[in-house]
């Protein structure tokens, strides 16, 4: 079961899962001589990126990249990219190692191979992946109904391109092995509708239903929640 941190607001949670990663951040410099973490897209993560980089930390030894990205110009205002670059990577913080999930490929099919080299050099297991999940209960770019969801959730490849069934944009995305290589997996969720598909998802069945359930349901790495009420 996840260990759930219930807050009225998402900027109390935010400022809570900073303080949370930054301390995992600065045990994995200290025991490992580097840290790391993914983190996602959308609204959720942006009060908790900007907090975080803030946090005095060696930042030369942070390695820094994204739990899911859409296929779009660094500069587009729907790069996840983007976002990690606005927010997290300001100040001291600019010195850590990004690993971007774009490249110059036509489409995300075609960078994949790319994108899946670099994710290789990355210091696996993770310490942390932020995830967030969408009110249909994807997480990452893992959605129901979507034509590479049996792939994302099988394959042994640490990356996949895939194509929303609804949502604009080509995505590159972890897969659940991929996230599952991880020391911790934390989780935000705010809002009443969010909260509720979160208690849906737990209370259990198929993860091609809520493919949030791939971190949810399984054992082998500590989840924590985020729940604000708002
Ligand atoms: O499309 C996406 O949506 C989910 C949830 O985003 P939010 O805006 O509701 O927080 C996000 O976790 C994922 O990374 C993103 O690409």
């Amino acid at each position: 079961m996840p260990t759930e941190h219930l807050f009225a607001t998402g900027a109390q949670a935010a400022a809570d899962i900073a303080t949370r990663i930054a301390t995992l951040l600065a045990e994995g410099i200290a025991t490992r001589g580097v840290a790391s973490i993914a983190v996602s897209g959308g609204r959720s993560p942006r009060p908790v990126l900007e907090a975080l980089s803030a946090v005095d930390l060696d930042w030369s030894k942070v390695v820094v990249t994204l739990v899911d990205e859409r296929w779009v110009a660094p500069d587009s205002a729907d790069s996840n990219e983007r976002l990690v670059r606005e927010t997290l990577l300001q100040g001291a913080a600019a010195k850590a190692r990004f690993v971007p999930m774009k490249n110059d490929a036509a489409d995300a099919y075609a960078g994949q191979a790319a994108v899946e080299a670099d994710f290789a050099t990355l210091p696996w297991p993770l310490d942390i992946i932020l995830l967030g999940m969408g009110d249909d209960g994807h997480t990452a770019s893992l959605f129901p109904e979507g034509k590479e969801l049996a792939e994302g959730l099988a394959s042994k490849a640490l990356t996949i391109a895939a194509t929303p069934p609804v949502a604009p944009h080509q995505r590159m995305s972890l897969t659940a092995h991929a996230i599952v290589q991880s020391h911790h997996i934390f989780l935000q969720i705010s809002g009443a509708g969010k909260k509720a598909v979160y208690d849906r998802a737990l209370a259990g069945g198929a993860v091609e239903e809520l493919p949030i359930r791939l971190a949810l349901l399984q054992e082998a790495v500590p989840v924590e929640v985020w729940i604000a009420d708002a």
